[in-house]
């Protein structure tokens, strides 16, 4: 029969499967942060349970850390209850810890993916949503909820049950100041917000095989917002350059063999897709969201839509809404919008290749007076990698703040938050009430287009600048 790449790795870990259509799938990388795992190794103890695989599963410290210092005390005192929890708990059931102070901590979906601990075909998951993004090297991850985390750890196995199979081919070409982040938003702007709902979505197309790792795992990152459980890319060329040599990724003879399987991790030829879209990208210009909502998005020469233009009430209502919650007033331009704060970080785009195009930008220029501007990069192996380019120079040059690692911004779990009404040029995923701070209005963009927002202190069309 022929098979979706998602079929080919779901059946491929099935360790029992029941007649209601669910299985036991087995689990070949289990990761953890400190606030969706202190519940699960609380229960684990109280039923007298251990780790089943301590080397399969892997902790990081994100959510809560500060980017300002090491100090466990600096973020507050339940942020350091969960960070102190995380140390005993790893402690205790022998699992590896990138604490505040080891050299490679960072976001969760940031240091897997660098250190080589994801790889293809693997089943993968953390207690956390954006789990999506590990999907960049044709590995089936996706986040899970607390009680899955104590079965997980428990047994390293999990209850699942088959998604239907999503398409998204993105063809076309890729405009200059194009990025991967303005790809996927011109996606869940085109289909929307809920159009992945039931599915795991595979990319595939000219524009997603040209992109580097990094652009793939933006992509990836993304099909949360579309209300996927998770994305997927074949792995290829790209991937296993990305991966040779990494810590964890497989070494000598058993990097050929790795090969060999991960070549055999492609949807064959007539398998079927239940729903298939074909996006074409090349005429679109860099993506800027105006609503609370990620499919509230448009390009930079367009203005804030009329709600009147919606044909579905339900839309123009959350139009409405979220232009109140936004304070803007439709027909406004982008380009006439200023903001206060910058936000570079975050999952999405806290990468090296994001840190290197926004920095581009910024070389030899300096931020707005108006704005404060803050970029963090997603691990400590990307910062001291920006440090050895002279990224961290160009950025503080302009007027940035060079920070530690961390979600930071992304959701304000530390002191990095928006100020009420503040208005924030973000390359974060999510931009919905509070996200980052309470009545803050959150902008979603690529690095690029944030750069340029900290220069004029506005969104701005880098095609009509010099
Ligand atoms: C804290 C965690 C549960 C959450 C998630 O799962 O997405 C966070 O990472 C987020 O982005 O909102
Ligand atoms: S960076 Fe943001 S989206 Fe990613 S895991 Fe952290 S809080 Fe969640």
């Amino acid at each position: 029969m022929n098979k979706t790449l998602y079929e080919k790795i779901y059946d491929s870990h099935v360790v029992h499967s029941e007649k209601n259509g669910l299985s036991i799938l087995y689990v070949d990388l289990h990761l953890l942060h400190e606030v969706t795992s202190p519940q699960a190794f609380e229960s684990l103890r109280n039923k007298n349970r251990t780790v089943r695989q301590p080397k399969k599963t892997f902790a990081t410290m994100d959510h809560n850390v500060s980017t300002e210092s090491k100090d466990i005390n600096a973020s507050g005192s339940m942020a350091k209850k969960q960070m102190q929890t995380l140390i005993k708990n790893c402690k205790e059931f022998h699992i590896s810890l990138y604490d505040l102070n080891h050299p490679n901590q960072g976001i969760v979906h940031v240091i897997s993916p660098e250190q080589g601990m994801t790889l293809p075909g693997m089943v993968i998951v953390c207690g956390d949503s954006h789990t999506s993004t590990h999907g960049a090297f044709g590995a089936l991850s996706f986040g899970i909820g607390t009680s899955e985390v104590e079965h997980v750890l428990a047994t390293q196995t999990l209850r699942q049950q088959r998604f239907k199979n999503m398409k998204i081919e993105v063809i076309g070409k890729i405009g200059k100041f194009i990025t991967a982040k303005d790809v996927i938003l011109y996606i869940i702007g085109k289909i929307g917000s809920s159009a992945g709902t039931g599915y795991i979505i595979e990319f595939c197309g000219n524009v997603i095989k040209k992109m580097s790792m990094e652009e793939r795992m933006t992509v990836c990152n993304m099909a949360i917002e579309l209300g996927a459980k998770s994305g997927l890319i074949a792995p290829d060329e790209t991937t296993y350059l990305y991966l040779k040599n990494k810590t964890y990724s497989p070494h000598g003879q058993n990097w050929q063999k790795a090969i060999e399987y991960w070549k055999t991790l492609k949807t064959d030829h007539n398998a079927i897709f239940d729903k298939v879209f074909t996006i074409d990208i090349s005429n679109i210009l860099p993506q800027v969201t105006w609503g609370t909502n990620p499919d509230q998005v448009i390009g930079i020469n367009e203005k804030i839509p009329d709600f009147t233009s919606f044909q579905n009430i339900v839309k123009k209502d959350l139009a409405k809404s979220a232009c109140k919650y936004m304070d803007l007033k439709p027909g406004t331009y982008l380009t006439d919008i200023t903001i206060d704060k910058v936000f570079i970080g975050s999952c999405t785009n806290a990468r090296i290749e994001d840190l290197r195009s926004a920095s581009k930008i910024l070389k030899h220029n300096k931020i707005s007076k108006n704005v404060k501007a803050i970029v963090v990069p997603g691990s400590g192996l990307v910062k001291r990698q920006a440090e050895s380019e002279g990224l961290d120079k160009i950025f503080i040059e302009s007027g940035f703040e060079w920070r530690l690692p961390g979600c930071s911004m992304c959701l304000g779990m530390n002191n990095d938050r928006l100020s009420e009404n503040e208005r924030c040029a973000s390359t974060s995923n999510r931009n919905f009430e509070g996200r980052q701070g309470r009545n803050g209005r959150t902008h979603l963009v690529s690095p690029i287009m944030a750069a340029l927002a900290a220069l004029y202190g506005k969104f701005s069309n880098p095609n009509k600048l010099n």
